[in-house]
């Protein structure tokens, strides 16, 4: 049995006068990326300094105006891609490089030295500040803790004096999750007091769920809670940092926007400590499907996994929000009825707002395609293979046959799994379309006789009975109607025709038509369809009458 005893509940607040859930979100926040520090340090094989700097263009051409850049007095690879970025002019004007350090000197010394060149940085000093970690990892108490972040401000400001561009001070009280929040309050008021920030200099404050210990609810009545009680409010930026321990990351961000949150970091696909940083992607796409700018451009998000995957050797799990292979994917036959139907409904109704049951968004407004969106397994209905004839192959089989066809597929499915498109329509084309023995139709030359006359069609067709020519004729009030007499009389049959459809191919095939013929065999009272191809639509549809007979009787 779970020894669940061993762990301590995180408490609920006290705070009946939350505001945030009645709160919405109606535009993005500043997103700041810490792909290339949070994101990188948790990685096996950290990126070498080209992978960063094309993480970092991808980062640019995403539309990130904040990104952190690396924790440049930690090493030398990360020293030296600053310094890159800085040669090589790498960095827009419009966009501000971040830093992270500790609160100690020789890093920060180091890290402006790093610097140099650079227009505008924001220089992110943090200490962990929680229960925990001051007590067996810092073994200092509340003031000596406060210490080191007022001591890692005045650092910031002696060593900029030396800068020739502009700063802005960013502090994280570490572990702010597990912080008693009175204290936390305390320390970010003290690092403002040092820093002297004003309404035209302002200052970050980045509250992270360093480790995310409890429901997202909580940490958005503690956003809220400081949000309401700093100092000189209107001096402050209120950043959040979540991370993903107990998978509610994206959550927790979007309750901590709820509740004044004005800034976000966080990394592309969430990749980050453990189970990783905020997925900034989720949040921003989540804007975009309720009709929000996520100020991001994510019009291609193949790109992004194909850059992101290259550089950090991970990879986009198949379920991904977004951006998994399978979310645009619908395995089961009721899903992919509701959205083959969905689908035809926007085509009519020319609606202006995205309706499509299970696709929350429409997968082409993010690069994505409609193809993978219904795979035809055993789990798959008659809508799902009616609608890859359609939007794979342009064939709108008519609703009678999409039952007699997806039958032939589940038995397929059955005993293979997943039917590929290009199976189901080789099954179409071998079980309709290319059922042209043992009555192979060769030619008919079609008579139309005067007005008035009752049966005003006359048919003369030429075709192989088993290998040997053969010609019929039949009269009847139309071509189908003549060739059905004929045939009748020539293979000593009852048929009737019970439907007809037709329709034109996409201009890719070749300007052809497409017949589909339901037919019944009277003696028997069987029935099944048959399709004809044809650039002529009489042919098409003669062709259609054969296979429906092949597939009859033979
Ligand atoms: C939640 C986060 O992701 S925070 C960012 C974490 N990322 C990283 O740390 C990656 C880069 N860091 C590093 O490579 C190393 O930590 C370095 C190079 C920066 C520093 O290395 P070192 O000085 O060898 O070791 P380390 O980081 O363990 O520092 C230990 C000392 O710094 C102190 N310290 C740790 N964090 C801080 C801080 N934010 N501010 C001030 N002092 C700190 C510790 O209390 C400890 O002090 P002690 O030696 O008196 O016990
Ligand atoms: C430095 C801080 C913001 C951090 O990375 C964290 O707390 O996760």
């Amino acid at each position: 049995m779970l020894n669940y005893e061993r762990y301590k509940r995180v408490p609920v607040m006290n705070y009946p006068e939350r505001q945030w859930p009645g709160n919405e979100i109606k535009k993005a926040p500043i997103w700041c990326s810490v792909d290339l520090r949070d994101g990188n340090q948790a990685l096996t094989e950290p990126m070498v300094v080209e992978e960063k700097i094309e993480m970092f263009q991808l980062l640019i051409k995403l539309g990130f105006k904040e990104i952190e850049v690396g924790f440049p007095a930690a090493s030398q690879i990360e020293f030296d891609f600053l310094r890159q970025l800085v040669e090589r002019k790498l960095i827009p004007d419009d966009v501000v490089v971040q830093v992270l350090v500790q609160c100690r000197e020789h890093l920060v010394k180091r890290t402006f030295e790093a610097l140099k060149g650079v227009k505008k940085a924001i220089v992110h000093i943090y200490n962990s500040t929680s229960t925990l970690q001051r007590d067996v990892v810092f073994k200092k108490d509340m003031d000596e803790i406060k210490a080191i972040a007022i001591q890692g401000a005045e650092w910031v400001k002696q060593y900029m004096k030396d800068f020739d561009g502009e700063v802005v001070l960013e502090y994280s009280p570490e572990s702010f999750t597990g912080t008693e929040l009175e204290f936390a309050l305390d320390i970010c008021n003290a690092v403002q007091e040092t820093w002297g920030a004003t309404p035209d200099k302002k200052i970050i404050f980045n509250l992270p769920s360093t480790v995310e210990m409890t429901t997202p609810n909580v940490y958005a009545d503690r956003i809220e809670w400081m949000n309401q009680r700093f100092k000189n409010r209107e001096s402050i930026i209120l950043s959040v940092h979540p991370h993903n321990d107990r998978g509610t990351g994206v959550a927790a961000a979007e309750l901590a926007i709820l509740a004044g949150a004005e800034r976000v970091e966080g990394t592309l696909f969430g990749n980050g400590e453990r189970t990783g940083n905020l997925d900034i992607l989720t949040v921003a796409y989540n804007l975009f499907s309720q009709g929000i700018n996520p100020e991001l451009h994510l019009e291609n998000i193949r790109e992004i996994s194909e850059v992101y995957e290259r550089c950090t050797k991970m990879e986009v799990g198949p379920r991904h929000p977004y951006a998994g292979k399978l979310v645009f994917t619908a395995f089961s036959g009721s899903h992919q009825d509701a959205i083959n139907k969905g689908m035809q409904a926007m085509r009519e109704r020319k609606n202006a707002y995205w309706e499509v049951p299970y696709l929350p968004i429409d997968p082409a407004d993010i690069g994505r395609q409609y193809e993978p969106v219904v795979r035809i397994n055993s789990q798959s209905g008659k809508g799902g293979v009616a609608f890859v004839m359609d939007t794979f192959y342009g064939f709108k089989l008519p609703k009678g046959m999409h039952k007699e066809f997806a039958d032939v597929i589940q038995a397929i499915s059955e005993k293979q799994g997943e039917v590929a498109p290009e199976q189901i329509l080789d099954e179409f084309n071998s079980n309709y379309v290319d059922r042209k023995e043992p009555i192979h139709f060769l030619k008919a030359q079609i008579t139309e006789a005067e007005e008035d006359v009752e049966f005003s069609t006359f048919a003369r067709v030429r075709y192989m009975d088993h290998g040997v020519e053969k010609v019929f004729e039949g009269v009847g009030n139309g071509p189908i109607d003549a060739v059905q007499k004929g045939l009748e009389k020539e293979l000593d049959i009852e048929i009737r025709v019970l439907d007809y459809n037709e329709h034109a191919l996409a201009s890719g095939s070749g300007a052809k038509a497409a017949s589909y013929i339901h037919l019944l065999d009277v003696r028997s009272g069987k029935t099944t369809y048959g399709v004809g191809i044809s650039s002529n639509i009489t042919r098409s549809s003669i062709r259609g009458i054969f296979s429906a007979v092949n597939r009859l009787f033979y």
